[in-house]
């Protein structure tokens, strides 16, 4: 995990307004380029809103977002993704009768616009099957990689949701509660693979796991009620009284 001085994202006094609803409140968020970067805060702080925001999904009400300096305010995903912005979801979205293999053979379909009508074209699917295999391998999904989705545990459907957001070979990856409803196992494995996976790349992540938090995340930004409540290292950030009284409290002091 390095960190130098480029900054990734930046956005400036970030604003969503739901409907008179401020579920993102002028944020000044800076994430370093290289840096593992953590967004905590209880339910409704605005966590998904500013993915969202990040991402191309949702556009700001006001304020402004850079990827590496250029301005992407307003910018669809895909313009956003077009910038080496990758995000994982929530909610996992597989199909359950496709393997793990034509699901990263897909994902890296999309990423050339070589279309679906050359599905299973031999030459392509040969052309590919490296990276695929990469892939699998790096997630740990390699010896299922013929499985149906349908029939792989839970925790091994969110490692082939990181291949899939992986084979956007992402500068910027943004992952969505990566540990969400895992047992400890699949939670450790799963700091493990995002260790790795990190390398050489900057990542924001969403966790409610303090756990995973520390583990993962050399910076930390504290979100409540859409506005940034505390910012800075792990140990420093579960330490400050405002947040032990809005937030880790809870998790962390109990
Ligand atoms: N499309 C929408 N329309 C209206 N309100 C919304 C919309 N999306 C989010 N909100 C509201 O904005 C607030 C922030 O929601 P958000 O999902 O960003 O929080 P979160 O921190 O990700 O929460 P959680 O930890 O539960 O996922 C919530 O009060 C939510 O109800």
């Amino acid at each position: 995990m390095t960190t130098n001085g480029r900054v990734a994202l930046r956005t400036q006094a970030l604003t969503k307004v739901f409907r008179g609803f401020r579920a993102v409140d002028s944020v000044d968020l800076v994430v370093r380029e290289g840096g593992v970067h953590a967004l905590v805060g209880p339910n409704g702080a605005g966590k998904t809103t500013l993915f969202n925001l990040l991402t191309g999904f949702v556009s700001p009400t006001s304020g402004a977002i850079t990827v590496f300096d250029e301005d992407v305010t307003g910018q669809q995903p895909e313009q956003v993704a077009r910038r080496g912005v990758a995000r994982s979801f929530q909610i996992t979205s597989l199909f359950e009768t496709l393997t793990s293999r034509e699901h990263v053979e897909l994902a890296l379909q999309g990423l050339t616009r070589q279309g679906f009508r050359f599905w299973r074209s031999e030459k392509l699917l040969g052309g590919n099957r490296a990276r695929v295999d990469e892939l699998l391998t790096q997630v740990g999904l390699m010896a299922l990689a013929d499985r149906q989705v349908g029939l792989l545990a839970y925790g091994q459907k969110r490692a082939l949701e990181l291949a899939l957001v992986l084979a956007l070979d992402p500068r910027v990856m943004l992952l969505d509660e990566p540990t969400a409803g895992m047992g400890i196992e699949d939670v450790d494995r799963t700091i493990e693979l995002v260790r790795r996976i990190a390398a050489g790349r900057t990542v924001v992540f969403v966790d409610h796991n303090m756990h995973v938090v520390g583990s993962l995340a050399d910076r930390v930004t504290v979100l409540q009620q859409g506005r940034i409540l505390a910012e800075g290292p792990y140990e420093e950030v579960r330490n400050d009284e405002r947040v032990i009284t809005a937030y880790l409290g809870e998790a962390d002091h109990a």
